[in-house]
């Protein structure tokens, strides 16, 4: 990490509010002057307000100064912005201020800035600037201040929050009472886990970090290296991306996926599980469905090896043919120029519920498995720890929150913070469980949690997680999973598929992202990330 450029570097650290005060502690004890280091990031936070907002005429502001730090940097703000001719409206609830922000707002006084104490005068600003708390605030907010934000809620001008938007929780960004809704939030530093989580989101608005030059070795000997709260940022993803590929290899060396999939009544599940696995480039993609649905599959699918399986009345998977449970049960891990074994498998998607033996089944094959949809189900009716702690190889999960509720009940109480339920999960599962979402978090059984910092709500629509599925199985059997831990293959694969997303929503909006069409975009995703 160290020879990387350090913004990337930065890019990556996520800490808690603790860390971040353990951090600031050591900068302080080297001798860096907390006054120094107030208006450093002060400034910086001006210049960014004003390059977001490039008004050709000086406009009003209105700032939010709470009694803390975060209340310091706004008045610093407020001071720069005023001195540059801008008129400044300051909100200040409370009169008892820490010292450093004391001396700040009597400077202003004494410069002539206006000062209330409800926030109503402010109502006619052009921009509001928040600074009542940051990562210091400890409990809710309450009584004229939350009445204040409610207020504030209502109005229409863009709100700039310092920091954090005040009262989210730095960790969990759960709402503590009431908190600013931000058109933007300047987090300062370093990423709070906050902005990972996905209840604070409505609330942070477009997020920026503001690096004020922290230095690495102060981050590394509070957060311990690596840290185990990773960021997953392209040059971390592009990282453990199968690219290039080598110059001589055969098909059966970069991967055999097998994957156990549809039904009669869902059968676009496995299409679209299908075209996941075919955008990750495995070499090999073999894939499990009842026979009716067979000559459909190839249809769109010309290039895997697809196996009709006796189907039930119902029309699900009756029972895999024995030439497919020879292969699933031998050991895997080599990658030779032979079927005669599969890398991985994923198995999941449009199974119904009927498929109950299969799921049963396949979980005793020793080679890495990613399990979704109704095999997550299944699990959890089978009673998820006992049964994973008895599984011969790796296994990987892939719930959203519902599906996390009936697998891991008891991990389930410490949501919505889904970091820590997630670490949970995983630590008594001992598997690396991918808990979806608006930011989705992956966890492994050592309890490193690494986040995907963004995604789009156009993912949030039916067929979107076969495709993750069929890219995190393709990924798996292929050798990278060798060099690589299991987890960042996954956060791999879920950070390309939010990329993926993301790109297609830009290109036909949020709302025209089906399954096909995020498929289609993967390879848009790596394309842009050749180089
Ligand atoms: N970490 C760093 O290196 C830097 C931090 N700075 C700023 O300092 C901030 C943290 O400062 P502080 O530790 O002073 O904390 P805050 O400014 O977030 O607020 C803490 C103050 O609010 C009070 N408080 C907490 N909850 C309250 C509630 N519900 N109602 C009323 N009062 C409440 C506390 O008693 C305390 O006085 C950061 O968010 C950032 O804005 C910057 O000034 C410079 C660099
Ligand atoms: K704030």
């Amino acid at each position: 990490m160290e020879s990387q450029n350090r913004r990337e570097v930065i890019e990556q650290v996520v800490v808690t509010a603790e860390q971040m005060r353990q951090i600031e502690g050591r900068i302080f004890e080297a001798g860096m002057p907390v006054a120094a280091l107030m208006e450093k990031v002060a400034g910086l936070i001006t210049r960014s307000i004003q390059s977001l907002y490039p008004w050709a005429e000086k406009r009003r502001v209105g700032v939010l100064v709470g009694p803390g730090h975060n209340g310091g940097d706004g008045l610093v703000v407020a001071r720069e912005l005023y001195l540059q001719g801008y008129e400044i409206h300051i909100y200040r609830p409370l009169s008892k201020l820490k010292e450093l922000t004391d001396y700040h707002a009597r400077y202003a006084l004494s410069l002539g800035i206006p000062f209330y104490d409800e926030i109503e005068p402010l109502y006619e600003c052009d921009l509001i600037i928040d600074g009542l708390f940051g990562f210091g605030l400890t409990r809710s907010l309450s009584g004229s201040i939350a009445e204040a934000v409610e207020l504030l809620n209502q109005w229409s001008q863009p709100v700039v929050s310092i920091d954090l938007p005040s009262g989210l929780h730095t960790d969990t960004g759960e709402v503590l009472g009431i908190a600013v809704r931000a058109t933007r939030t300047l987090c300062l530093g370093l990423w709070k886990l906050g902005f990972l989580q996905d209840q604070g989101l409505d609330y942070i608005g477009e997020a920026e970090l503001i690096d004020f030059g922290i230095p690495l070795k102060d981050i590394w000997s509070i957060l311990g290296e690596p840290p185990d709260l990773l960021r997953v940022t392209k040059t971390v993803a592009k990282h453990f991306l199968p690219l290039p590929r080598p110059k001589v290899t055969h098909k059966y060396q970069q991967g055999n996926l097998l994957l156990i999939c549809g039904s009669k009544q869902y059968s676009g599940a496995a299409i679209l599980a299908g075209l996941g696995a075919r955008a990750s480039g495995v070499g090999m993609l073999s894939m499990a469905v009842p026979e009716s649905i067979k000559l459909l599959v190839v249809s769109h699918l010309p290039e895997a090896v697809v196996i009709g399986c006796p189907e039930t009345t119902a029309g699900a998977i009756a029972f895999l043919p024995e030439l497919v449970l020879e292969k699933l049960h031998q050991p895997s891990g080599s990658y030779h120029a032979s079927n005669q074994t599969y890398n991985a498998i994923a198995c999941g998607p449009g199974l119904t519920k009927d498929a109950k033996d299969i799921v049963q089944g396949v979980l005793a094959a020793p080679c890495p498995m990613v399990l979704d949809a109704d095999s997550l189900n299944i699990l959890a009716e089978l009673i998820t720890i006992p049964t994973l702690l008895k599984r011969p190889g790796q296994t990987v999960l892939t719930p959203h929150v519902g599906e996390f509720r009936r697998l891991f009940p008891d991990s389930a109480e410490l949501l919505p913070d889904r970091v820590k339920a997630v670490r949970k999960a995983s630590q008594l599962s001992r598997s690396v469980v991918l808990l979806k979402g608006a930011r989705s978090a992956i966890a492994n059984p050592m309890g490193s949690v690494w986040l995907i910092p963004e995604s789009t709500p156009a993912l949030a629509r039916g067929g979107s997680g076969d495709v993750l599925t069929g890219l995190v199985g393709g990924l798996m059997a292929q050798p990278v999973l060798s060099e690589h831990p299991l987890e960042a293959i996954v956060a791999t694969a879920a950070w390309w598929h939010a990329q993926a997303g993301i790109l297609a929503a830009q290109e036909r909006s949020e709302l025209g992202v089906d399954g096909v069409t995020l498929a289609e975009f993967l390879m848009t995703v790596v394309r842009g990330n050749r180089e």
